[in-house]
């Protein structure tokens, strides 16, 4: 489980989020949604320990980040940035291997079980055949894949992705979608991702944590259907969005 304990980010005077706590829950789906600039990478980099905390706490299964060992974190949580490994000489199976470092020993060297454990995440991404393929010659919806199964290989109970389906077509955005619900609802892991495609979210999603400056709202999907946060949120002079419908309104 993530708790937030009055947590407060920004940068300098700029503040993102103010005194912000909630508890998200384990073993399920969870959106992070925001209007651009809203702060949800910073969220998410503060909680896998990669950003500034101005004040306050972030506790993964009840322990606070910054009192955790590298090796302990990585044990916990794995987290898939936008950013892309290109380098051309490294295989899939390298890239997906490199989640299991917590668990291999000094040397770096994968035991039967940890080759097990990289074909089975390359094989949940539907990506096997990929393997031996160098990242250099990979799409970015490939690339996407191949760094989440990455994620899975290190076997950790929290995963956080930011903007996981950017590049992926309008098929594979669902597909990556309901594998994300399929893992977090039979392995029973917390998975919180940053996303803009708002029908994903309300359709896939446990719950939703919604940035609205300076706070963060967060409840289970229907509750935050009905709230109206998110068609308050989400409108401008052009559009409104129905969030009961799914529906972009032109006004
Ligand atoms: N290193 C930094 N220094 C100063 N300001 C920053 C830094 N990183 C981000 N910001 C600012 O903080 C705000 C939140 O950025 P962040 O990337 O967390 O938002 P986001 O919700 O992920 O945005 P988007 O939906 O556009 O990806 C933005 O206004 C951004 O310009």
């Amino acid at each position: 489980m993530i708790q937030l304990k009055d947590l407060t980010l920004g940068y300098g005077q700029r503040i993102l989020l103010d005194r912000v706590s909630a508890k998200l829950s384990e073993g399920g789906l969870i959106a992070l949604l925001g209007r651009n600039g809203s702060g949800k990478s910073t969220l998410l980099r503060a909680i896998a320990r990669l950003g500034e905390i101005a004040s306050g706490e972030v506790l993964l299964n009840g322990k606070e980040i910054s009192r955790l060992r590298p090796e302990e974190l990585a044990k916990i949580i794995s987290f898939v940035t936008t950013e892309k490994i290109r380098i051309p000489n490294l295989k899939c199976q390298d890239v997906v291997a490199l989640g299991r470092a917590p668990y291999t020993n000094w040397v770096g060297r994968l035991e039967a079980r940890d080759r097990e454990i990289v074909a089975q995440s390359l094989a949940l991404l539907d990506m096997s055949t990929y393997a031996e393929r160098t990242m250099d010659q990979m799409s970015d919806g490939e690339c996407q894949r191949i760094m989440i199964a990455r994620a899975l290989a290190q076997d950790t109970p929290i995963i956080l992705l930011d903007e996981p389906t950017s590049f992926l077509d309008l098929p594979n955005r669902y597909e990556l979608g309901v594998l994300l619900q399929k893992l977090a609802h039979e392995q029973n892991k917390c998975i919180l991702f940053s996303t803009h495609e708002l029908d994903i979210a309300l359709t896939l999603c446990d719950s939703i944590a919604l940035i609205d400056r300076p706070h963060l709202h967060y409840l289970p999907t229907q509750q935050m259907i009905n709230s109206g946060h998110i068609e308050r949120l989400f409108r401008n002079e052009t559009i409104t969005f129905d969030p009961k419908e799914l529906r972009i309104r032109i006004r």
